[in-house]
Formats: C-alpha cells, sequence, structure tokens
C-alpha cells in the first residue's frame, strides 16, 4: 500500500538532479523531504506528481489514480487571479472528490474572505489556501512544498492540526521545507537528498548531541577527529559524537564536566551531513 518510487532518475539540462531515488510514502503518514537548495526536492515533488517523467525507474501508487496526488506548482502564479470560490470552481474539475464545504470551513475558520482576489492575500494566507485546497482535494498524498513559509505561530498550529487529522483519515503529506525545527514535531519520517541521492534520517541513529565543559585549554585532536563541534561558548561545547566517543568522554570526567545529553533535531543531522 501507499505510494513507492523505485530506482528513480532524472536529468534536467544535462544536469543530474536526482539519482536512483527509492522511497515509499506509506498510508496515514507525514514524510518530511529536505536538502540543501536546489538539491532536487521540488523536481521529486514534479515526478510524483506526474508533471514531469522520470528518467529510468517507476512511481507507483496503489490506486493507479493520478488524482489522488495533490499537488499545486507554482504557488505564486497558482490561482492568484481567482477568488476562493472561482478557485474552488476550478479546483472541482481537477479532483472529483473536491469538497467545497471543507474548503469554504477553513477558509473561515482562518478569517479568509470567499470572494477577495487569491493574489491580494499575504504571503502566509496564500500559503493557507493552498494547504485548505489540498486537504479539501480528497486527494490521498498531499504534496506541500515549503508550507511553513511565512505562517505565524497561531497559523503553523492550525496547519499542524490540520495535518493530523489528514492523516487520521489514512491520507499522507510530503512536505518539503527548510524549516527543521518544525519538521521534528510533525514528520514520521525524514528524507535527505544530497548528491542527488536520498537517504532516510534515522530518528534511533547512532549519533548523541552533548553539551559539555572541557577544562583543558584546547579539544584533545583525538575528539576533533570524531566529533562534530556545533558551538563553542568559552569552555563550553555543544557537539555531534557517536555512542562509542561518549563513552570515552564520560570516562575522563577530570577534564570533561557537566556533560549533558540533548535530543539530537532534524537540524543536527543536516549540519552533519552537509559539512
Ligand atoms: N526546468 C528546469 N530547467 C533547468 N534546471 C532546472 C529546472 N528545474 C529544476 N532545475 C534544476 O534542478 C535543480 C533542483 O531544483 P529543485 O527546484 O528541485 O531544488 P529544490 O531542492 O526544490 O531547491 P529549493 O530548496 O531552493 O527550492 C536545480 O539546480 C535547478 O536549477
Amino acid at each position: 500500500m501507499g505510494l513507492q518510487i523505485e530506482n528513480v532518475s532524472k536529468t534536467i539540462n544535462g544536469q543530474q538532479i536526482l539519482t536512483q531515488v527509492d522511497l515509499d510514502i506509506q498510508a496515514g503518514s507525514i514524510v518530511g523531504l529536505v536538502g540543501r537548495n536546489g538539491a532536487g526536492k521540488t523536481t521529486l515533488m514534479r515526478l510524483l506528481a506526474g508533471e514531469i517523467q522520470p528518467d529510468t525507474g517507476d512511481i507507483r501508487l496503489d490506486s493507479a489514480d493520478l488524482n489522488d496526488i495533490f499537488y499545486l506548482d507554482t504557488l505564486a502564479n497558482w490561482l492568484t487571479g481567482y477568488n476562493a470560490r472561482t478557485a474552488a470552481d476550478v479546483l472541482e474539475i481537477f479532483y472529483v472528490n473536491f469538497d467545497r464545504q471543507v474548503f469554504f470551513d477553513i477558509l473561515a475558520s482562518q478569517d479568509l474572505s470567499e470572494t477577495k482576489t487569491i493574489a491580494s492575500f499575504s504571503k502566509g494566507q496564500r500559503v493557507l489556501i493552498e494547504v485548505a485546497a489540498g486537504v479539501a482535494s480528497g486527494a490521498i498524498y498531499l504534496l506541500f512544498d515549503e508550507p511553513l513559509d511565512g505562517l505565524d505561530v497561531f497559523v503553523k498550529d492550525y496547519f499542524k492540526r490540520l495535518l493530523l487529522e489528514v492523516v487520521e483519515q489514512g491520507r499522507s503529506v510530503m512536505i518539503a521545507t527548510h524549516n527543521l525545527t518544525e519538521l521534528d514535531s510533525l514528520a514520521d519520517r525524514v528524507f535527505l537528498i544530497k548528491d542527488s541521492e536520498i537517504v532516510e534520517q534515522e530518528k534511533d541513529s547512532d549519533i548523541v548531541k552533548i553539551q559539555f565543559v572541557y577544562e583543558g585549554d584546547q579539544l584533545p585532536s583525538n575528539l576533533l577527529e570524531v566529533a562534530i563541534i556545533l558551538e563553542q561558548r568559552g569552555r563550553v561545547y555543544l557537539a555531534l559524537v557517536t555512542h562509542g566517543v561518549l563513552d570515552c568522554i564520560f570516562s575522563d570526567y577530570l577534564t570533561y564536566k557537566f556533560v549533558e545529553i540533548l535530543q539530537v533535531t532534524t537540524e543536527d543531522i543536516f549540519r552533519k551531513e552537509l559539512r
């Protein structure tokens, strides 16, 4: 069950964008897609939505119906000349299960007018209209490119609640984002695109984030070789290490003091993988 991508590669204008990508999106899950600017996140979404074709590989959908995927390519140009009512007329054509009531209820809950031209809404409000369209579309797979961009904290909270409702219905969401902190509280799985390849970020990886005070003048070279120092303030260090290194640090309690283990975030992994 789900949406499966197998061995997908894509070249655009001679540039290898994606190489042998394998990914599956299970029913009722939220998947995060991260990577540096230009890594290929939007390209992957366009492939999933059937807007462009892979050079090699397969994209398989359990229902075999591409209308089960909701994706709006360029938000800036999307239906901006319409208002919500006329946009709903267009969306109904594309998504056979589009539910106008759900669409208008979401807009009303956020005080967004049905008759105002979409172009005249703020950036964050337009994002919300896109999300409302996705939820109301009835599509099983919702692909959102930077949906957290420009949302204030209250709208973000509302967005998260909407996503949880979507997931409870057995539908799935893919979010491409640079907002790694928000992803931690949202995504069941996170995939990183790096050098045109995709890697799932293991939540239970061997990496540990620690904060400690080092009493010596300079961190020893054997630690520098294996640790990633995220931050240094005076003698206080924030670092990523493996469990094995942690054991050595704990055994040297005279020079390493106040060692505190902190939660590893997606942002930490991102920094580690891409440095
Ligand atoms: N139509 C196109 N013509 C030429 N190059 C393209 C085209 N579409 C994408 N690319 C290139 O493919 C690469 C990946 O672009 P893509 O938009 O998928 O990246 P992204 O990860 O979404 O980036 P960002 O985080 O900046 O939005 C970039 O180098 C981009 O220039």
